[in-house]
């Protein structure tokens, strides 16, 4: 069957998206990661579908596919690429929408100079709900946050590492390293991914902080390795930052694919993450497996 998609990508996060209000589209996770992979498909960090929604209020449901072929809860950069799409296409005349998602009702909205700002929601931190198991574990406090330790192993080798830990909607374990550039990123991210206290795995955050309202982040996503840049992860690094006595809201993120910015007023306020959505190409493809 043909699909027609748009490529997009929100600060180097890339995406497939795909209007499923006038197509069908009812993929298995394999026919997801097909589209995903870089050589035999169209390639993306995760694919976004746009649906009609039936709840009260929103204008459209927004799901996200991991390029593991994973539905997962939230995508933020992935929000600011849904509202430039719908616009785009002509399936809204509106700027500012509410967006159905697995994880509750986010807004993005687009400003006039074309970059895109998103309610995220409220950050949620009681640790069972992102899950995570603290069975076992002895949380340290720092300010207003926890840190948890997470034994790693590597190569024989036992490392510890301390993580705050949060959910976006979707589960983030950040720490806070010296340097982005020399973190252990590629070795330690697949351990913190698919570390067995977290039930549903995670994405992995690795912090630098700058100054009071400037960091560096890489993250180690969940289901799709590392990105150039992770929207839900940015909004986790700073909740924990701030929450830590390190950060002042807003915050300058510079991720390796360019530049966010995050705003949050404390416990119980939403995340508002603002940021670049930039269409590539359009595109039709045939998918080979049914
Ligand atoms: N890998 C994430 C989904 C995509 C999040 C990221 N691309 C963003 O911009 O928030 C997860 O499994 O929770």
């Amino acid at each position: 069957m043909k699909l027609k998609f748009t490529k997009m990508h929100g600060a180097g996060n890339d995406f497939v998206v795909i209007d499923a209000i006038n197509q069908q589209v009812d993929f298995s996770p394999a026919q997801w990661q097909a589209l995903a992979d870089r050589r035999f498909g169209v390639g993306a960090d995760q694919m976004l579908v746009v649906e009609k929604s039936t709840q009260a209020g929103c204008d459209f449901r927004y799901r996200i596919f991991n390029s593991d072929g994973g539905e997962v809860e939230q995508c933020g950069n992935g929000a600011r690429a849904f509202v430039k799409f719908v616009a785009e296409k002509g399936l809204t005349d509106r700027r500012s929408i509410a967006v159905e998602t697995m994880s509750g009702v986010i807004s993005p909205r687009l400003e006039d100079d074309g970059s895109v700002t998103v309610d995220m929601g409220a950050p949620v931190l009681e640790p069972a709900l992102v899950p995570f198991d603290t069975e076992g574990l002895q949380g340290q406090p720092e300010g207003r946050d926890t840190l948890w330790p997470l034994m790693l192993e590597l190569g024989g080798e036992k490392e510890t590492v301390l993580v705050s830990v949060l959910s976006m909607g979707n589960p983030h374990a950040v720490q806070v390293v010296a340097d982005t550039e020399t973190a252990p990123v590629e070795l330690t991210g697949p351990l913190i991914e698919h570390h067995p206290h977290f039930p549903k795995r995670v994405n992995a955050g690795f912090m630098q902080i700058v100054d009071r309202g400037h960091i560096r982040l890489r993250v180690f996503e969940r289901g799709a390795g590392e990105t150039l840049a992770c929207g839900t992860g940015a909004c986790a690094a700073v909740v924990a930052g701030i929450r830590r006595g390190l950060l002042d809201s807003p915050v300058r993120v510079d991720a390796r694919g360019g530049q966010l910015s995050i705003a949050w007023a404390g416990e119980g306020q939403p995340v508002y993450l603002t940021g670049p959505a930039v269409t590539v190409f359009e595109g039709e493809i045939e998918l080979a497996i049914n």
